[in-house]
Protein backbone atom coordinates (compact mmCIF):
# COMPACT_ATOMS: atom_id res chain seq x y z
CA UNK A 1 0.00 0.00 0.00
CA UNK A 2 1.36 3.45 -1.31
CA UNK A 3 1.81 5.67 2.33
CA UNK A 4 2.34 8.32 0.86
CA UNK A 5 0.47 11.57 1.04
CA UNK A 6 1.00 12.50 -2.68
CA UNK A 7 -1.00 9.66 -3.20
CA UNK A 8 -3.79 10.65 -0.78
CA UNK A 9 -3.58 13.58 -3.20
CA UNK A 10 -4.08 11.73 -6.30
CA UNK A 11 -7.23 9.86 -4.48
CA UNK A 12 -8.95 13.63 -3.67
CA UNK A 13 -8.14 14.93 -7.54
CA UNK A 14 -9.62 11.67 -9.04
CA UNK A 15 -13.06 12.25 -6.65
CA UNK A 16 -15.78 13.13 -8.06
CA UNK A 17 -17.24 14.24 -5.01
CA UNK A 18 -14.69 17.15 -3.67
CA UNK A 19 -16.15 19.86 -5.42
CA UNK A 20 -18.98 19.79 -2.06
CA UNK A 21 -15.92 20.08 0.28
CA UNK A 22 -15.92 23.89 -0.75
CA UNK A 23 -19.86 24.41 0.20
CA UNK A 24 -19.25 23.40 4.21
CA UNK A 25 -17.69 25.67 6.73
CA UNK A 26 -15.01 23.45 8.06
CA UNK A 27 -12.45 25.30 10.65
CA UNK A 28 -8.96 26.24 9.64
CA UNK A 29 -6.67 23.80 11.24
CA UNK A 30 -9.27 21.30 12.24
CA UNK A 31 -9.94 17.79 10.18
CA UNK A 32 -13.75 17.38 11.24
CA UNK A 33 -14.31 13.27 11.84
CA UNK A 34 -17.55 13.34 13.95
CA UNK A 35 -20.33 13.76 10.99
CA UNK A 36 -21.37 10.52 12.52
CA UNK A 37 -22.66 12.53 15.86
CA UNK A 38 -23.29 15.99 14.13
CA UNK A 39 -22.86 16.83 10.55
CA UNK A 40 -21.45 20.35 9.36
CA UNK A 41 -23.25 23.43 8.54
CA UNK A 42 -23.26 24.14 4.52
CA UNK A 43 -23.73 27.18 3.00
CA UNK A 44 -26.89 25.94 1.18
CA UNK A 45 -28.13 24.94 4.73
CA UNK A 46 -27.59 28.59 5.90
CA UNK A 47 -28.82 30.33 2.84
CA UNK A 48 -31.78 28.11 3.54
CA UNK A 49 -32.19 29.19 6.63
CA UNK A 50 -32.00 32.42 5.86
CA UNK A 51 -34.72 32.40 3.38
CA UNK A 52 -36.95 30.72 6.34
CA UNK A 53 -36.56 33.18 8.61
CA UNK A 54 -37.31 35.80 5.90
CA UNK A 55 -40.37 34.48 5.10
CA UNK A 56 -41.29 34.54 8.60
CA UNK A 57 -40.31 38.36 8.31
CA UNK A 58 -42.16 39.32 5.23
CA UNK A 59 -44.95 37.12 5.20
CA UNK A 60 -45.88 36.71 9.04
CA UNK A 61 -48.56 34.41 9.24
CA UNK A 62 -49.17 34.26 5.46
CA UNK A 63 -45.98 32.17 5.38
CA UNK A 64 -48.15 29.27 5.68
CA UNK A 65 -49.44 29.31 2.38
CA UNK A 66 -47.36 31.62 0.42
CA UNK A 67 -43.59 32.75 -0.26
CA UNK A 68 -40.87 29.98 -1.91
CA UNK A 69 -41.77 27.24 1.10
CA UNK A 70 -45.41 26.98 2.23
CA UNK A 71 -44.53 26.09 5.81
CA UNK A 72 -48.09 24.38 6.20
CA UNK A 73 -46.40 21.92 3.02
CA UNK A 74 -42.79 21.94 4.36
CA UNK A 75 -42.51 18.50 6.56
CA UNK A 76 -44.39 16.29 3.24
CA UNK A 77 -42.25 18.31 0.71
CA UNK A 78 -38.96 17.37 2.56
CA UNK A 79 -40.46 13.94 2.64
CA UNK A 80 -40.08 13.85 -0.81
CA UNK A 81 -36.82 14.96 -0.91
CA UNK A 82 -35.49 12.48 1.17
CA UNK A 83 -37.23 9.50 -0.38
CA UNK A 84 -34.81 8.79 -2.46
CA UNK A 85 -32.14 8.61 -0.02
CA UNK A 86 -33.70 5.35 1.80
CA UNK A 87 -35.39 3.98 -0.90
CA UNK A 88 -39.10 5.08 -0.41
CA UNK A 89 -42.30 6.45 -2.27
CA UNK A 90 -42.52 10.25 -2.06
CA UNK A 91 -45.57 9.79 0.28
CA UNK A 92 -43.93 7.39 2.60
CA UNK A 93 -41.94 9.86 4.17
CA UNK A 94 -41.89 12.59 6.46
CA UNK A 95 -39.59 14.92 8.10
CA UNK A 96 -41.30 15.43 11.59
CA UNK A 97 -40.48 15.17 15.45
CA UNK A 98 -37.27 13.54 16.17
CA UNK A 99 -36.14 9.92 16.45
CA UNK A 100 -37.25 9.21 19.99
CA UNK A 101 -40.10 11.24 19.55
CA UNK A 102 -40.90 9.40 16.21
CA UNK A 103 -40.53 5.98 17.49
CA UNK A 104 -42.93 6.17 20.02
CA UNK A 105 -45.38 7.57 17.53
CA UNK A 106 -44.74 4.39 15.93
CA UNK A 107 -44.16 2.10 18.41
CA UNK A 108 -47.42 3.29 19.61
CA UNK A 109 -49.01 2.87 15.84
CA UNK A 110 -47.36 -0.80 15.30
CA UNK A 111 -47.20 -2.69 18.38
CA UNK A 112 -50.17 -4.74 18.61
CA UNK A 113 -50.12 -7.29 21.14
CA UNK A 114 -52.54 -10.09 20.35
CA UNK A 115 -53.06 -13.23 22.26
CA UNK A 116 -49.43 -15.28 22.89
CA UNK A 117 -47.84 -12.67 20.57
CA UNK A 118 -46.96 -9.51 23.16
CA UNK A 119 -42.83 -9.15 23.36
CA UNK A 120 -40.51 -7.02 21.32
CA UNK A 121 -37.31 -7.94 20.21
CA UNK A 122 -34.48 -5.46 19.94
CA UNK A 123 -30.78 -5.97 20.73
CA UNK A 124 -28.40 -5.20 23.34
CA UNK A 125 -26.33 -2.95 21.52
CA UNK A 126 -29.01 -0.24 20.66
CA UNK A 127 -28.84 2.85 21.55
CA UNK A 128 -30.31 3.64 25.14
CA UNK A 129 -33.04 5.96 24.17
CA UNK A 130 -34.27 3.68 21.49
CA UNK A 131 -34.55 0.84 24.45
CA UNK A 132 -35.94 3.66 27.03
CA UNK A 133 -38.66 4.65 24.84
CA UNK A 134 -39.40 0.78 24.58
CA UNK A 135 -39.20 -0.39 27.56
CA UNK A 136 -41.55 2.79 28.39
CA UNK A 137 -44.25 1.98 25.75
CA UNK A 138 -44.21 -1.80 27.00
CA UNK A 139 -44.94 -0.22 30.49
CA UNK A 140 -47.60 1.74 29.27
CA UNK A 141 -49.15 -1.38 27.86
CA UNK A 142 -49.12 -2.73 31.77
CA UNK A 143 -45.81 -5.31 30.95
CA UNK A 144 -42.89 -5.74 32.88
CA UNK A 145 -40.26 -4.67 30.01
CA UNK A 146 -37.77 -6.88 31.96
CA UNK A 147 -40.38 -9.95 30.63
CA UNK A 148 -41.18 -8.32 27.27
CA UNK A 149 -38.39 -6.69 25.89
CA UNK A 150 -35.94 -9.31 24.38
CA UNK A 151 -32.78 -7.46 23.61
CA UNK A 152 -30.74 -10.06 21.48
CA UNK A 153 -27.16 -10.54 23.48
CA UNK A 154 -24.16 -9.94 21.63
CA UNK A 155 -21.14 -12.69 21.10
CA UNK A 156 -18.47 -10.01 21.22
CA UNK A 157 -20.18 -6.94 22.93
CA UNK A 158 -19.55 -5.14 19.38
CA UNK A 159 -21.89 -7.00 16.92
CA UNK A 160 -24.69 -9.07 16.55
CA UNK A 161 -24.99 -12.16 15.02
CA UNK A 162 -28.20 -11.78 12.64
CA UNK A 163 -28.78 -15.53 12.83
CA UNK A 164 -29.11 -14.72 16.65
CA UNK A 165 -31.89 -12.22 15.37
CA UNK A 166 -33.39 -14.55 13.24
CA UNK A 167 -33.61 -16.88 16.42
CA UNK A 168 -35.25 -15.04 18.81
CA UNK A 169 -37.92 -14.59 16.40
CA UNK A 170 -40.26 -16.46 18.47
CA UNK A 171 -43.94 -16.65 18.02
CA UNK A 172 -44.38 -14.67 21.56
CA UNK A 173 -42.96 -11.62 19.41
CA UNK A 174 -45.56 -8.82 17.97
CA UNK A 175 -42.87 -6.47 16.72
CA UNK A 176 -39.29 -5.98 15.96
CA UNK A 177 -36.98 -2.58 16.17
CA UNK A 178 -33.62 -2.48 14.89
CA UNK A 179 -30.86 -0.32 13.89
CA UNK A 180 -30.16 -0.17 10.60
CA UNK A 181 -26.36 0.82 11.60
CA UNK A 182 -25.21 -0.19 15.60
CA UNK A 183 -24.49 3.16 16.45
CA UNK A 184 -20.81 2.34 18.39
CA UNK A 185 -19.35 -0.30 16.17
CA UNK A 186 -20.81 0.60 12.83
CA UNK A 187 -22.06 -2.87 11.64
CA UNK A 188 -24.41 -2.84 9.18
CA UNK A 189 -27.85 -5.21 9.42
CA UNK A 190 -28.62 -7.04 6.46
CA UNK A 191 -32.43 -5.24 6.28
CA UNK A 192 -33.58 -6.95 3.39
CA UNK A 193 -33.20 -9.99 5.11
CA UNK A 194 -34.26 -9.21 8.62
CA UNK A 195 -37.57 -8.31 6.96
CA UNK A 196 -37.87 -10.93 5.10
CA UNK A 197 -37.26 -13.16 8.24
CA UNK A 198 -39.94 -11.31 10.54
CA UNK A 199 -42.24 -11.16 7.91
CA UNK A 200 -42.39 -14.89 7.45
CA UNK A 201 -43.34 -15.31 11.30
CA UNK A 202 -45.81 -12.79 11.29
CA UNK A 203 -44.15 -10.04 13.00
CA UNK A 204 -43.44 -6.14 11.91
CA UNK A 205 -40.38 -4.51 12.09
CA UNK A 206 -38.74 -1.06 12.13
CA UNK A 207 -35.85 0.32 11.83
CA UNK A 208 -33.49 3.02 13.31
CA UNK A 209 -31.82 4.66 10.54
CA UNK A 210 -30.02 7.16 12.42
CA UNK A 211 -26.50 5.90 11.43
CA UNK A 212 -26.87 5.26 8.12
CA UNK A 213 -29.73 7.92 6.89
CA UNK A 214 -27.44 9.87 4.54
CA UNK A 215 -24.79 7.97 4.28
CA UNK A 216 -25.84 4.18 2.96
CA UNK A 217 -29.22 3.76 0.42
CA UNK A 218 -31.85 1.86 1.18
CA UNK A 219 -34.60 0.05 -0.63
CA UNK A 220 -37.16 0.33 2.25
CA UNK A 221 -40.22 0.40 0.37
CA UNK A 222 -39.13 -2.44 -2.21
CA UNK A 223 -37.94 -4.47 1.16
CA UNK A 224 -41.56 -4.10 2.57
CA UNK A 225 -40.18 -2.53 5.55
CA UNK A 226 -43.20 -1.66 8.20
CA UNK A 227 -41.36 1.84 9.25
CA UNK A 228 -38.45 3.40 9.49
CA UNK A 229 -37.19 6.32 11.39
CA UNK A 230 -34.06 8.54 11.50
CA UNK A 231 -32.01 11.86 12.39
CA UNK A 232 -30.95 14.29 9.62
CA UNK A 233 -28.75 16.13 12.42
CA UNK A 234 -25.55 13.44 11.72
CA UNK A 235 -24.90 12.70 7.83
CA UNK A 236 -28.07 14.79 6.67
CA UNK A 237 -26.23 17.96 8.20
CA UNK A 238 -29.47 19.59 9.79
CA UNK A 239 -27.67 20.88 12.61
CA UNK A 240 -28.11 20.30 16.12
CA UNK A 241 -31.44 18.75 17.20
CA UNK A 242 -32.74 19.20 13.65
CA UNK A 243 -35.92 17.93 13.29
CA UNK A 244 -36.29 13.85 12.47
CA UNK A 245 -37.96 11.72 10.03
CA UNK A 246 -40.11 8.81 9.74
CA UNK A 247 -41.05 6.12 6.83
CA UNK A 248 -44.66 4.03 6.95
CA UNK A 249 -44.24 1.75 4.15
CA UNK A 250 -47.65 2.31 2.02
CA UNK A 251 -49.21 -0.90 2.57
CA UNK A 252 -50.03 0.85 5.94
CA UNK A 253 -51.56 3.86 5.06
CA UNK A 254 -54.76 4.09 6.73
CA UNK A 255 -53.53 2.66 10.06
CA UNK A 256 -54.48 5.07 12.72
CA UNK A 257 -51.99 6.45 14.54
CA UNK A 258 -50.94 6.01 18.37
CA UNK A 259 -50.69 9.68 18.95
CA UNK A 260 -53.05 11.26 17.42
CA UNK A 261 -52.29 15.29 16.64
CA UNK A 262 -53.93 17.87 14.18
CA UNK A 263 -50.68 18.23 11.74
CA UNK A 264 -51.63 14.46 10.93
CA UNK A 265 -54.65 15.55 9.44
CA UNK A 266 -55.78 15.15 5.63
CA UNK A 267 -54.62 18.50 4.89
CA UNK A 268 -58.17 19.96 3.37
CA UNK A 269 -59.98 18.99 6.48
CA UNK A 270 -57.26 20.43 9.04
CA UNK A 271 -58.72 23.69 9.42
CA UNK A 272 -62.53 22.25 9.40
CA UNK A 273 -61.32 22.28 13.14
CA UNK A 274 -63.57 18.96 13.71
CA UNK A 275 -63.48 16.98 16.88
CA UNK A 276 -63.43 14.16 14.82
CA UNK A 277 -59.78 12.77 13.67
CA UNK A 278 -59.52 12.56 9.80
CA UNK A 279 -55.72 11.20 9.40
CA UNK A 280 -53.82 12.17 6.42
CA UNK A 281 -53.78 8.97 3.72
CA UNK A 282 -49.91 8.99 3.62
CA UNK A 283 -47.06 8.82 5.94
CA UNK A 284 -47.87 12.23 6.70
CA UNK A 285 -50.17 10.81 9.24
CA UNK A 286 -47.83 10.05 11.79
CA UNK A 287 -47.23 13.63 12.45
CA UNK A 288 -48.63 15.33 15.87
CA UNK A 289 -48.28 19.31 16.31
CA UNK A 290 -46.74 22.44 14.61
CA UNK A 291 -43.78 21.12 12.40
CA UNK A 292 -40.82 23.13 13.94
CA UNK A 293 -40.19 25.22 10.54
CA UNK A 294 -36.81 27.03 11.62
CA UNK A 295 -35.31 23.76 12.90
CA UNK A 296 -36.63 22.33 9.47
CA UNK A 297 -34.93 24.81 7.45
CA UNK A 298 -31.55 23.69 7.02
CA UNK A 299 -32.55 20.81 5.41
CA UNK A 300 -33.82 22.27 2.68
CA UNK A 301 -30.48 23.58 1.56
CA UNK A 302 -28.62 19.87 2.54
CA UNK A 303 -31.07 17.85 0.78
CA UNK A 304 -30.87 19.78 -2.74
CA UNK A 305 -26.95 18.70 -2.14
CA UNK A 306 -27.98 15.26 -1.65
CA UNK A 307 -30.22 15.17 -4.68
CA UNK A 308 -27.10 16.37 -6.66
CA UNK A 309 -24.24 14.25 -5.84
CA UNK A 310 -26.74 11.26 -4.98
CA UNK A 311 -26.25 8.64 -1.97
CA UNK A 312 -24.65 6.02 -4.65
CA UNK A 313 -21.54 8.16 -5.13
CA UNK A 314 -21.50 9.23 -1.31
CA UNK A 315 -21.50 5.60 -0.30
CA UNK A 316 -18.83 4.49 -2.93
CA UNK A 317 -16.42 7.48 -1.25
CA UNK A 318 -17.13 6.47 2.00
CA UNK A 319 -16.53 2.97 1.36
CA UNK A 320 -13.29 3.92 -0.28
CA UNK A 321 -12.47 6.28 2.68
CA UNK A 322 -13.16 3.80 5.30
CA UNK A 323 -11.54 1.55 3.69
CA UNK A 324 -8.30 3.78 3.34
CA UNK A 325 -8.38 5.01 7.04
CA UNK A 326 -8.35 1.13 7.96
CA UNK A 327 -5.83 0.04 5.78
CA UNK A 328 -3.59 3.32 7.53
CA UNK A 329 -4.23 2.23 10.55
CA UNK A 330 -3.02 -0.84 9.94
CA UNK A 331 -0.21 -0.18 8.25
CA UNK A 332 1.01 2.96 10.90
CA UNK A 333 -0.70 1.68 14.15
CA UNK A 334 -0.21 -2.19 14.31
CA UNK A 335 2.38 -1.46 16.91
CA UNK A 336 -0.20 0.61 19.37
CA UNK A 337 -3.00 -1.99 20.62
CA UNK A 338 -5.56 -0.70 18.73
CA UNK A 339 -8.62 -2.76 17.44
CA UNK A 340 -10.26 -2.12 14.77
CA UNK A 341 -14.00 -2.96 15.83
CA UNK A 342 -16.66 -2.38 13.03
CA UNK A 343 -16.79 -5.10 10.71
CA UNK A 344 -14.54 -4.60 7.52
CA UNK A 345 -16.56 -6.30 4.47
CA UNK A 346 -18.17 -3.40 2.28
CA UNK A 347 -21.93 -5.22 3.02
CA UNK A 348 -21.99 -4.98 6.44
CA UNK A 349 -20.13 -1.46 7.33
CA UNK A 350 -21.36 1.82 8.13
CA UNK A 351 -20.12 4.96 7.35
CA UNK A 352 -17.66 5.76 10.72
CA UNK A 353 -14.52 3.36 11.56
CA UNK A 354 -14.96 1.92 15.38
CA UNK A 355 -10.83 1.89 16.39
CA UNK A 356 -10.90 0.28 20.16
CA UNK A 357 -8.32 1.10 22.34
CA UNK A 358 -7.81 0.74 26.09
CA UNK A 359 -6.81 4.35 26.42
CA UNK A 360 -9.85 5.82 24.03
CA UNK A 361 -10.71 8.82 25.91
CA UNK A 362 -7.50 10.45 26.70
CA UNK A 363 -6.63 9.37 22.71
CA UNK A 364 -9.52 10.99 22.08
CA UNK A 365 -8.76 14.20 24.01
CA UNK A 366 -5.12 14.43 22.75
CA UNK A 367 -6.70 14.33 19.14
CA UNK A 368 -9.07 17.31 19.48
CA UNK A 369 -5.83 18.95 21.40
CA UNK A 370 -4.21 18.33 17.84
CA UNK A 371 -6.70 19.66 15.58
CA UNK A 372 -8.87 16.30 14.55
CA UNK A 373 -12.36 15.91 15.85
CA UNK A 374 -12.95 12.62 16.59
CA UNK A 375 -15.72 10.97 19.67
CA UNK A 376 -15.15 8.88 22.52
CA UNK A 377 -17.88 6.07 23.02
CA UNK A 378 -17.46 4.31 26.79
CA UNK A 379 -15.63 2.06 27.74
CA UNK A 380 -13.14 1.93 24.59
CA UNK A 381 -14.10 3.47 21.63
CA UNK A 382 -12.73 5.90 19.19
CA UNK A 383 -15.37 6.68 16.60
CA UNK A 384 -13.88 8.37 13.07
CA UNK A 385 -15.91 9.41 10.19
CA UNK A 386 -14.63 10.35 6.84
CA UNK A 387 -17.60 11.79 5.41
CA UNK A 388 -17.73 11.96 2.02
CA UNK A 389 -19.11 15.23 1.53
CA UNK A 390 -16.27 17.35 3.15
CA UNK A 391 -13.57 15.25 4.49
CA UNK A 392 -10.82 14.46 1.83
CA UNK A 393 -8.91 11.47 1.70
CA UNK A 394 -5.44 13.65 2.90
CA UNK A 395 -7.27 14.61 5.44
CA UNK A 396 -7.73 10.58 6.68
CA UNK A 397 -4.06 10.55 5.96
CA UNK A 398 -3.32 13.31 8.05
CA UNK A 399 -5.64 12.51 10.62
CA UNK A 400 -3.79 8.81 10.76
CA UNK A 401 -0.10 10.56 10.98
CA UNK A 402 -1.10 12.72 14.17
CA UNK A 403 -2.54 9.92 16.14
CA UNK A 404 1.00 7.92 14.94
CA UNK A 405 2.44 11.01 16.70
CA UNK A 406 0.27 10.68 19.78
CA UNK A 407 1.02 7.55 20.16
CA UNK A 408 4.62 7.61 19.75
CA UNK A 409 4.99 10.17 21.81
CA UNK A 410 2.25 9.40 24.12
CA UNK A 411 1.13 12.64 23.91
CA UNK A 412 -2.02 11.13 25.07
CA UNK A 413 -0.77 10.49 28.65
CA UNK A 414 -1.07 14.13 29.91
CA UNK A 415 -4.85 13.58 29.96
CA UNK A 416 -6.95 11.92 32.03
CA UNK A 417 -8.50 8.20 30.56
CA UNK A 418 -12.04 9.44 31.84
CA UNK A 419 -15.00 11.09 29.47
CA UNK A 420 -16.04 13.93 29.13
CA UNK A 421 -19.77 15.04 30.12
CA UNK A 422 -20.73 14.80 26.03
CA UNK A 423 -17.85 12.67 24.89
C1 LIG B 1 -29.26 5.26 16.92
C2 LIG B 1 -29.85 6.44 17.64
N1 LIG B 1 -31.11 6.36 18.08
C3 LIG B 1 -31.67 7.39 18.74
C4 LIG B 1 -30.98 8.56 18.97
C5 LIG B 1 -31.68 9.65 19.72
O1 LIG B 1 -32.04 10.68 18.88
P1 LIG B 1 -32.84 11.97 19.37
O2 LIG B 1 -32.13 12.48 20.57
O3 LIG B 1 -32.75 12.91 18.23
O4 LIG B 1 -34.22 11.54 19.67
C6 LIG B 1 -29.66 8.69 18.49
C7 LIG B 1 -28.85 9.90 18.67
O5 LIG B 1 -28.87 10.63 19.59
C8 LIG B 1 -29.09 7.59 17.83
O6 LIG B 1 -27.84 7.63 17.39
N1 LIG C 1 -28.06 13.77 19.80
C1 LIG C 1 -26.88 14.13 20.37
C2 LIG C 1 -26.83 15.21 21.24
O1 LIG C 1 -27.96 15.91 21.47
C3 LIG C 1 -25.62 15.59 21.83
C4 LIG C 1 -24.48 14.86 21.54
C5 LIG C 1 -24.51 13.77 20.71
C6 LIG C 1 -25.71 13.38 20.16
C7 LIG C 1 -25.81 12.20 19.32
O2 LIG C 1 -26.56 12.19 18.39
C8 LIG C 1 -25.00 11.04 19.66
C9 LIG C 1 -25.21 9.92 18.70
N2 LIG C 1 -26.58 9.51 18.62
C10 LIG C 1 -24.36 8.71 18.94
O3 LIG C 1 -24.30 7.89 18.05
O4 LIG C 1 -23.73 8.53 19.96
Amino acid sequence: MDLSREYAKELDAQDALSVYRDEFYIQPETIYMDGNSLGLLSKRAEKSVLELLDSWKTLGINGWMQGGHPWFYLSEKLGKMSASLVGAKAEEVVVTGSTTTNLHQLVSTFYNPQGKRTKILADELNFPSDIYALQSQLKLRGYDPDHHLIRVKSRDGRLIDEDDIIGNMHEDVALVVLPTVLYRSGQLLDIERLTKEAHNRGIMIGFDGCHSAGAIPHEFHKWGVDFAYWCNYKYLNSGPGGVGSLFVHEKHFGKVPGLAGWFGSDKEKQFDMEHTFSPAKDAGAFQIGTPHVMSVAPLLGSLEMFEEATIDKVREKSLRSTRYLMDLIEAELSSHGFVIGNPKEDEYRGGHVCLEHTEAARICKSLKEHGIVPDFRAPNVIRLAPVALYVSYEEVWETVQIMKRIMDEKLYEKHENKREIIA
